[in-house]
């Protein structure tokens, strides 16, 4: 219930639309209640041939009640419906302002098409709270009452009739829609989620799923699993539908009793005959506004769970920085400090990073080699803030990364990450992507330097670089990077797809517009590192050894027997 009082409080900023829909739905009930009355008292006051202008003003009134009706409703949907679009743009500018800060971190915790599917469903699942669970029982309890009071003045026990009514269609009939309905929503929302995490899947893996030859057991999969979920939406449609039979069953009934009894206070005198009509259309048309009762259980209760799983998502999820207001100057190199940083991925038994202290001073290039999975790649999401340490400090400049603003840290820093994205268009949007514009002479200046020289600007790229090679991408990734103004480079792996040629060519490009910056690159071959200030061995979360690359050759620790190994091999693939 809790999680509601997000929605409460967009709802109370929103209180000006809200307050008048209200009235406009209240005129519009009042005036259809009044409307079928005011028929049924034409009808019956006909019997008695009237004078003519009786005829006339009632027609007259009947009319008008018709244009009052039409037009307060207009009101009423225009302004719920312009409450519930600004507070779900501003509800989904705070969800997704809350979300940004905590990724990466939250892939850790949710499947990717789970996740998507969850955030675009439940936000837009938000807007029926408004629309039909928190304002239309104010106006079925306002009309109701003022059709009671309206009704006690001709028959005291017909208007118990409608109370009677009232009770069965506002209480019992949601009531019934509530039974069961829980699990039924429970389930579509499951089966939902397996549904979009299947899809999600098959998307990704589409190609290794055809060569494994899974791709029809996929399929056969994915079809159940839409079967399941076609086949429990129906179910919760028809459960639906019989309590929205049940509710006009009920409104019939009670139009029946008010037919019944009021024949029969005509019999004993009480009731003037020429009213009867009236009070049976006024039945007929004070639950019509009771209708929305009937599907509010359902309304109600997925808004609240979309809320609370909306709300779970952003608290769940340990906030990947704080609010920091520190800049980093991008015009400087900057210089790197870590000292005793423990890094532990969630749900993992050791940390990837264990008590990490190094000092790298600006304008310095450093390598950082060792085996796989020995942290490498996390050394850097911390640099970039995507990660917080689970203990030490990172300083950048002197300054830590708490109090440093993220976007700062990258504006100044030109990023290769081992997988880079490539969007749809050609290769000149796909250099272009920090917003700068370049000449297409710079442009072209800079493809050579990555050794892409034969790569035209307007050459289509395919959504995610499928046209490209492994190599092509890291090479685009790289004049990405060259592209930007940033005094600090950090490079993982930005030429393990390339040719020992090549890349040599590449580094060399590289470092000459580096010159002066500070460069952080991960690499896993050892050839050219003699070029490095420093190089710094890790293994298993761990720095093991740091130095030149002949101080560690003379050491003749890690770095020399991994060095041994390499030369080795490539003795053994030339021999
Ligand atoms: N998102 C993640 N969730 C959980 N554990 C992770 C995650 N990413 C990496 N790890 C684990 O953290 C450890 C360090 O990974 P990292 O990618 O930093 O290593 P690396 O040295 O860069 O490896 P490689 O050379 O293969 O790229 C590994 O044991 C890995 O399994």
């Amino acid at each position: 219930m809790s999680e509601l009082v997000i929605l409460s409080k967009a709802m109370i900023r929103e209180r000006k639309d809200i307050v008048l829909s209200i009235i406009g739905g209240f005129i519009a009930g009042i005036a259809g209640v009044a409307l079928f009355s005011a028929s049924g008292y034409l009808i019956s006051q006909t019997v008695f041939a009237p004078p003519l202008y009786t005829l006339i003003v009632l027609a007259s009134l009947v009319k008008l009640l018709g244009l009052l009706r039409a037009a307060s409703r207009y009101g009423e949907r225009l302004f719920s419906h312009r409450a519930t679009f600004s507070m779900l743009s501003r509800l989904r500018t705070s969800f997704f302002a809350k979300l940004i800060p905590l990724t990466p971190g939250i892939w850790n915790k949710n499947r990717s098409g789970d996740l998507l599917a969850r955030i675009v469903g439940d936000v837009e699942g938000l807007q029926h709270y408004f629309l039909r669970v928190a304002y239309p029982p104010v106006i079925v309890v306002m009309v109701f009452l003022a059709t009671m009071l309206f009704t006690a003045f001709f028959s005291f026990w017909i208007a118990c009739i409608f109370v009677l009514g009232m009770l069965g269609t506002a209480w019992v009939v949601p009531g019934i829609v509530m039974l069961g309905q829980r699990k039924k929503h429970e389930r579509i929302r499951e089966q939902r989620a397996l549904l979009s995490t299947d899809v999600t899947e098959m998307l990704y893996g589409f190609r290794d799923l055809k060569v494994y030859g899974q791709l029809a057991e996929r399929e056969r999969q994915l079809q159940q699993a839409s079967a399941a979920l076609a086949a429990e939406q129906q179910r919760a449609a028809g459960h639906l539908l019989r309590g929205q039979s049940m509710h006009a069953f009920v409104t019939l009934l009670v139009s029946w009793g008010v037919l019944a009894l009021g024949a029969y206070l005509i019999m004993d005198g009480a009731l003037a005959g020429v009213f009867l009509a009236m009070l049976v259309m006024a039945s007929l048309t004070v639950f019509e506004e009771a209708a929305a009762m009937a599907t509010l259980p359902a309304y109600k209760q997925d808004s609240e769970h979309a809320a609370k799983r909306l709300t779970e998502t952003v608290l769940a999820t340990p906030a990947q920085s704080l609010h920091s207001s520190c800049k980093l100057w991008a015009d400087q190199a900057v210089s790197i400090e870590l000292s005793g940083v423990t890094f532990q991925y969630e749900g993992e038994w050791r940390p990837a990073l264990n008590d990490i202290s190094l000092q790298i001073s600006s304008g310095s290039k450093t390598a950082i080699v060792g085996p796989s999975g020995s942290g490498k790649s996390t050394l850097i999401e911390l640099l970039l803030k995507l990660r917080t340490p689970s203990a030490g400090d990172v300083r950048l400049n002197g300054i830590s990364a708490k109090e440093l603003d993220e976007t700062g840290i990258w504006e100044t820093a030109n990023v290769v990450l081992q997988q880079s994205h490539f969007f749809r268009g050609t290769i000149r949007d796909n250099l272009l992507l920090n917003g700068e514009e370049y000449a297409d002479g710079k442009l072209v200046d800079v493809l050579s330097k990555v050794q892409l020289p034969t790569k035209s600007l307007t050459d289509a790229v395919y959504e995610k670089g499928e046209n490209l090679s492994d190599g092509e991408k890291q090479r685009l990734a790289l004049a990405r990077a060259m592209l930007r103004k940033g005094r600090l480079w950090l490079l993982d792996e930005p030429t393990s797809s390339l040719d020992c040629v090549t890349e040599q060519r590449v580094l060399k490009q590289l470092y000459e517009q580096a010159a002066g910056d500070t460069l952080l690159l991960i690499c896993h071959r050892l050839a050219g590192l003699e070029e490095m200030d420093r190089i710094v061995v890790m293994e298993q979360g761990r720095v093991v050894e740091t130095g030149s690359y002949s101080e560690l050759m003379e050491q003749k620790g890690y770095f020399y027997k991994m060095k041994q190994i390499e030369l080795q091999m490539i003795g053994e693939a030339s021999a």
